[in-house]
């Protein structure tokens, strides 16, 4: 039952007349990185066509990181690049088109919605919705895009995705997620939630060498600890409690969740655990902030051909799915064939899109 102040038997219906019917489930379209970029930006702009096809989205921010001078320039460029690249976005898209919009309360937001949506309404798959308080966020937006869709004559709806990234955001993450059928996923923003949380972080995204727990003293003969003794720290992950909650709740509603950015974009390594660790927690994909970050979330959200071939041998082992069954010395059973299957379905939906992961995928088979 959607969490909406809508009763259950209107939550499907269009929001204005002649707007098209919602979708009834959000389609699983791969999307392991959402590529950013800076449509004002000419020399990025100008990379946009040549990257249709290598990335499963390009997103055209119109928000952070694109300067107040340049707002309405980014916003036409977009339009641009809507109208004029070959596959990018729309129903028979190889690479999605999404945008950031400005935030809700911001000079920008209005004229953002009602110049793309009649201009490239056709082509956009999803619009992002920054610093996201809660559902009337999602509801203001979501009347005012049927709206827009039913003048612009719209045969889909465009989807909506909330970046949560206010402490509020948080408190109300469950009834973001079930605000309206548009609702696609949520990304994580960890600059802004750190600084609205008053974190003491000056980072975009990953973790932080103070954040840790350290192994307990060694103690002499006679009991005393040595707490100036040398200790093995661990570094915890500041985001791991607002992912958690964001995957529980994407996962009630049917939508999907995403990391969000990593902003030292010359660490690899570290950027390449932050989105594992979301992957391992139930994520789908993250955002890419250069073009270097693609490559990394690609191979992140794809699962690798060692668990593939351990899940579809469970798959076999298990049979008509029930039961209890010995796997190299460990049980499997109807719960551990669930896992499995998550990782079977979701290679056979990456297959689909990238040559190169179903080459290596049915490779497992003929090995
Ligand atoms: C907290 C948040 O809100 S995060 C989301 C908002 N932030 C963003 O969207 C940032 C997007 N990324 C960027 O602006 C840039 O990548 C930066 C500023 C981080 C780094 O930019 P640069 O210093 O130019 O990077 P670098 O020199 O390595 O770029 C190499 C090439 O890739 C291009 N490039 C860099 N980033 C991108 C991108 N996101 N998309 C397409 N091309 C890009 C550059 O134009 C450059 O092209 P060239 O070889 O023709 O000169
Ligand atoms: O918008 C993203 C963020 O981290 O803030
Ligand atoms: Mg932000």
């Amino acid at each position: 039952m959607p969490s909406s102040s809508r009763s259950a038997k209107d939550f499907f219906a269009p929001l204005a007349v002649g707007a098209p019917a919602p979708v009834r489930e959000v389609p699983a379209r791969p999307s392991r990185a959402i590529h950013f970029f800076d449509p004002s930006n000419e020399k990025m702009a100008a990379k946009i066509p040549q990257m249709v096809g290598t990335v499963d989205v390009l997103l055209g921010n119109l928000e952070d990181a694109v300067k107040a001078d340049n707002k309405l320039a980014a916003r036409e460029g977009l339009v641009r690049i809507g109208r004029d690249t070959d596959g990018l976005g729309g129903p028979g898209g190889t690479t999605q088109l999404w945008t950031r919009i400005n935030s809700l309360d911001s000079p920008w937001a209005l004229d953002d919605l009602t110049t793309l949506v009649p201009a490239i309404g056709h082509r956009l798959d999803v619009i992002m919705v920054p610093k996201v308080q809660g559902a009337e966020d999602i509801h203001y937006v979501d009347r005012l895009l049927a709206q827009l869709e039913a003048r612009a004559g719209l045969e889909r709806p465009i989807l909506v995705h909330a970046i949560l990234e206010t402490a509020r955001g948080v408190a109300n993450v469950e009834e973001i997620c079930g605000a309206s059928p548009r609702m696609q996923g949520l990304s994580l923003g960890p600059a802004d939630l750190a600084a609205d949380r008053r974190m003491k972080t000056t980072r975009v995204g990953g973790g932080h060498p103070g954040y840790l727990v350290r192994q307990d003293p060694p103690t002499s003969a006679d009991g005393a600890a040595d707490v100036g003794a040398d200790r093995t720290t661990y570094q915890q992950d500041l985001w791991h409690y607002t992912i958690a909650r964001m995957v529980d709740a994407c996962a009630m509603h049917g939508i999907y969740p995403y990391y969000g950015p990593f902003g030292d974009i010359a660490d690899v390594v570290a950027c390449e655990d932050q989105f594992r660790n979301a992957f391992l927690l139930g994520c789908v994909g993250t955002w890419s902030l250069h073009p270097k970050q693609i490559a990394i979330a690609n191979k992140v959200f794809s699962p690798s051909v060692e668990d593939i071939r351990h899940a579809r041998r469970v798959v076999a082992a298990m049979g008509d799915g029930t039961g209890a069954v010995m796997l190299d010395g460990k049980m499997e059973d109807d719960a551990s064939l669930k896992q499995c299957l998550v990782l079977v379905d979701l290679a056979e939906e990456l297959a689909a899109i990238d040559p190169e992961l179903k080459k290596q995928y049915d490779a497992i088979e003929e090995g």
